[in-house]
């Protein structure tokens, strides 16, 4: 069986988490399982653990990993999935520690990002006061001890990700509507390839689709793609304006200065959705579709860097 990919999804409490990973689940192959839902089952069904997890949960503390990863793990494996969305999970360093004695390390699950949902604290009472799940955890003094709890340990986990680098931030404040178009954003990853050819040329559209965060490692990594390309074809030519300056390479400096800030917005911008365009000419048609095949595998290498398993929209027209 293949190694579970892992999405950890995090967030303060009440931020809308779950109700994201529903539409994830729904609309991506993921599962999902929530480290908080696994804790209340195992509680409920009476087992042994049953009353130190009824205080641990009543009192905002986190639950010993030991239990935790047992229950993931378990449900990790009885579902057999490959795509795997834990939602509440790593709430602090020993839940990120113990996740990667037990599953990285051992070979067992891999870790591809995490996704933090940023909601306002009030905007987090208000939600968590509303959901109506009589939950023991959603009144207003276990609700604070939650917070304070995310605050001293999650938010330190959240750090370690960020200078990672796999750290994928959403703003949760708004409705569920606007979080969604947000957060599929970050798992739409791939790219739309047009084709159209006459007897010499073949002219290659590619749309990418890549996640916003950590744009600086695409850019360096699409810096390295371009050049090669550019050897093997005619320079590219530009769908968009701003794409041809940074073809070129050449950054314009961003206010704040600075190496890396420096890098503009408008670079960023672009590697949200990149449309290159590439002329593709050889001595004869057959010659210029094997171009286009070399570049259409530099792309799928190119995408391999983030999520190649969510490429999820090829199509070519001639
Ligand atoms: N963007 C949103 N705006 C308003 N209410 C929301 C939003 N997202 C979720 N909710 C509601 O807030 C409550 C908490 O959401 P939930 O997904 O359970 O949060 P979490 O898993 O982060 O604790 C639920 O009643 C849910 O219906
Ligand atoms: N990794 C985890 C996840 C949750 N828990 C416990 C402690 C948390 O306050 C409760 C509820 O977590 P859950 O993720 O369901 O809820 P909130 O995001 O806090 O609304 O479960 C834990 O001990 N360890």
């Amino acid at each position: 069986m293949s190694i579970a990919e892992v999405v950890f999804v995090l967030g303060p409490p009440g931020a809308g988490k779950g109700t994201q990973c529903t539409r994830i689940k729904e609309n991506f192959g993921f599962i999902h399982l929530s480290a908080g839902d696994l804790l209340r089952a195992e509680q409920k069904a009476g087992s042994e653990d049953g009353e130190l997890i009824a205080n641990y949960i009543k009192d905002g503390k986190i639950v010993p990993i030991e239990i935790t990863i047992r229950l993931l793990e378990k449900a990790v494996v009885s579902a057999g999935a490959t795509k795997v969305l834990i939602d509440g999970f790593p709430r602090n360093k020993e839940n990120l520690d113990g996740w990667e004695r037990e599953m990285v390390h051992s070979g067992k699950m891999n870790t591809k990002f995490m996704l933090y949902f940023e909601c306002a604290e009030e905007e987090c009472l208000k939600r968590a006061m509303g959901r109506n799940q009589n939950r023991a955890d959603d009144n207003l003094e276990s609700f604070k001890k939650r917070i304070t709890t995310y605050i001293s340990s999650t938010v330190p986990v959240m750090d370690e990700f960020r200078s990672r680098g796999l750290l994928r931030k959403v703003d949760a404040n708004g409705t569920p509507d606007d979080v969604w178009d947000l957060t599929r954003q970050l798992f739409l990853v791939g790219f739309v390839v047009c084709i159209l050819h006459n007897k010499h040329s073949v002219h290659l559209q590619i749309t990418y689709r890549i996640p916003r965060d950590n744009r600086l490692n695409q850019l360096v990594h699409l810096k390295k793609g371009l050049r090669y390309l550019r050897s093997i074809t005619s320079p590219p030519q530009c769908g968009q304006h701003h794409f041809a300056r940074e073809c070129g390479l050449e950054f314009r400096r961003g206010r704040g200065g600075g190496s890396w800030g420096g890098v503009c917005w408008s670079a960023q911008l672009l590697l949200y959705f990149i449309v290159p365009v590439f002329v593709c000419k050889g001595t004869s048609l057959r010659q210029s579709l094997s171009i286009v095949v070399e570049i259409l595998i530099l792309s799928f290498d190119f995408l391999k860097v983030f999520n190649s398993s969510a490429i999820n929209n090829l199509s070519s027209s001639s």
